[in-house]
Parts: structure tokens; sequence; C-alpha cells
């Protein structure tokens, strides 16, 4: 098992002691992608909650376990090794830092492009390994993931009443389409009440830009997703649940599921704010190490991103100036994890 270092506790964010502890919910919805009806539930998951787990997927065990325990063999070796596939600029490995404006977690992770010409070679050379046979791991369980993740958007245009339903999954076939993959590793946490510090940040809260971020992890808490709720939300589970949250309106739940959807900025755009992209962060773990994947399916560069008109209502207006993915990830390079990146784009300012 590997231990980046002592944690330095003047430098990794925490969270503020004040607030108080998040909560366990594990009645979020779930989307049985075989059964007929899951067009309409993935429109609703999308509309109150902004992510799902998925279940009954075609995403092989086989991939995920081949590339997990690559991964685990990456993330165990020494870090001076581990350092010579780094930096992360924007691909390869990258320890504590996230991004290039100053935000730092308790991760180490690989960032890695899904384009088919991407060069492993650096990966392999500290995994004693050839090239190809990454390539193959990462392959695999991309190319799964990417079908899944275009079969959700299908049925949720199709949810949405949309034609073409490929409105949404053409941009992540195209073949420029600009689709990242990135391994999470959060090593185990000494135990961090001896540096009197509790809750230390695995990586900050933030949302993510692409279209959408479909996510595994290896049964380890650590992933909260930031709840929010309207006054007198509908379902009686929250309520139940959360009978503090109709004052507070938004709080944090802790989530250990596997396979999860995440509804990301620029389907935000797409809907016209229908679907608002949603917050999440990881919390460190004093017990267990947490590893995850996550496939961010991305347009190609030169996208023009706006409101669908099809999903625009009589008279309503788009609350976005149309954009390029590549003007929009420009601006996103130079933000910090938590800034809302939309506002820039917004018409009539924050809301
Ligand atoms: O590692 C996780 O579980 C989530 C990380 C995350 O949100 C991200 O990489 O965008
Ligand atoms: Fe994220």
């Amino acid at each position: 098992m590997v231990v980046l270092t002592e944690p330095d506790t003047d430098h990794l964010p925490i969270i503020n002691n004040s607030c108080k502890s998040p909560s366990f919910f594990n009645d979020i919805p779930v989307i049985d992608l075989s059964k007929p009806d899951s067009k309409n539930l993935i429109v609703k998951a999308c509309e109150e909650f902004g992510f799902f787990k998925v279940v009954n997927h075609d995403v092989p065990m086989e991939f995920i376990s081949k590339l997990e325990s690559e991964a685990i063999k990456f993330f165990s070796s020494p870090l001076s090794e581990k350092l010579k596939a780094g930096p992360a600029d924007p691909f390869g490995y990258g320890n504590k830092q996230i991004g290039q404006s100053g935000d730092i977690g308790w991760v180490e992770y690989i960032l890695l492009s899904t384009n088919c010409e991407f060069n492993y070679q650096k990966f392999a050379s500290v995994l004693g390994v050839n090239p190809e046979s990454i390539r193959a791991a990462v392959n695999d369980y991309v190319s799964a993931v990417k079908k899944m993740s275009c079969e959700i958007l299908e049925k949720l245009a199709e949810g949405l009443k949309i034609h073409p339903t490929n409105v949404f999954s053409k941009l992540l076939k195209d073949e420029k389409s600009d689709s990242v993959f990135r391994l999470n590793h959060y090593p185990q946490c000494p135990d961090i009440q001896e540096f009197n510090v509790k809750n230390l940040i695995g990586f900050g809260e933030h949302t993510d830009p692409q279209i959408i971020s479909v996510l595994r992890s290896n049964n380890t808490s650590g992933l909260q997703i930031l709840l929010k709720m309207a006054i007198g939300f509908p379902c009686h589970l929250i309520r139940i649940h959360f009978s503090s949250m109709l004052a507070t309106r938004c709080r944090y739940i802790t989530y250990t599921h596997q396979i999860l959807y995440l509804s990301n900025e620029i389907v935000e755009v797409m809907t016209n704010g229908r679907f608002k992209s949603v917050k999440h962060r990881v919390l460190t773990n004093t017990l267990k190490s947490r590893l995850s994947m996550i496939y961010f399916g991305g347009p190609p560069l030169s996208e023009k991103i706006a409101p669908l008109p099809s999903l625009m209502e009589g008279e309503e207006s788009s609350l976005y100036k149309e954009f390029t993915w590549f003007e929009y990830k420009k601006s996103a390079f130079k933000s910090r994890l938590a800034e809302n990146r939309l506002t820039l784009f917004e018409k009539f300012g924050a809301s």
C-alpha cells in the first residue's frame, strides 16, 4: 500500500469543523438500463438529483478488474518511479496538485486521453510491461463505458422527446471527441486525528465540465455529492433521512456505490439550465485507500455549445452565449476547482 508522505496539514485543505458531518444516504436513484421505463427515470434523476447509480449495464467485470489491478500496481510503485510518468500537463501522473491553478488534495492520479494514438510508454515503463498491454486494458474498459454512456445519453434524449436521439451521444462517438479518462488513488490517510485535523480533502468541491462523467470506485467511501433541495422537495425518503434539510436546503451525501453517472456543465447548457451540473468532492478515508476510475465524455474541441432549440419552450430564451468546447476548456483551465465556470458564459450574469 502506498502512503504519499506524512500529511502536510499546513497545505492540504480541510473541512471547516463547524460544518455538521456529512450524512450517509443510499436511497439515490438507481437506473436499471435493461428496463423499458429507464428513459423516463433517467430524465427524472437528472432533473431532481443530477446523478444516479447504473445497474444492468454491459461493462464486463473482467475489464473493470483488469484495469483496477494495473492501476493498483502502478500506484504501489515507488514515488520516484511514478514521477517519471508525470507531470500531468495535462496527461500523465499527478500527485497532490490538481489542475494548474493551485488546488491541492490528498490524491495521486493518472490522466489519459481516450484518443487511440495516445502513447502509454511512460506508464508501461513504471510497470515494466509492454505499452500495448496497458493500451488494451484501458481501451477495453473505456470502450465499454463509452458504449454505456451513449446508450444512457440516447435514452435521455428519448425521455426528453428530442429528435434525433443521438444529439448528445454523437458528440462522444465523433472521432474527434475530446474525452479523457482519469484514475484517482486516495491513499489511506494516516490517523489524521493525530494531526488534530478532521476530514482532510482528497479532491475539493467542483462540478465536472464535460458532457458526462461515469465513475467507478472500489467500494470505498469518500465521494460526497451535494444534494440540492428545493423547499417542499417531493421525495419522502429524503424527508425521512434529512429532517433538518428543509431548513438548510443543501447538504453533502456520502456515496459508496459502484458505477455512477454524473450530469455535467455542458449538459446544463444544452438543456438551458434544466439539468444542473452536480457538485461533488472526495474526503480521505482513514481505514482504506480509495481507487476511482472516471470516464469524462466530452465533445470535439470545435463543437459549438448552446441550448438545444427543441428543448426551449415558447418564448424561452437562451441563458447562455454560444461557445465552442475549446473556448470553454481554455477558460476552465485557468479557473480554480470550486469556481462556477459557467458564469462567464451566462447571458444575464450569475443567477
Ligand atoms: O475520485 C473520485 O471519486 C471523484 C473524483 C472527481 O470528482 C474527478 O476526478 O472529477
Ligand atoms: Fe469530478
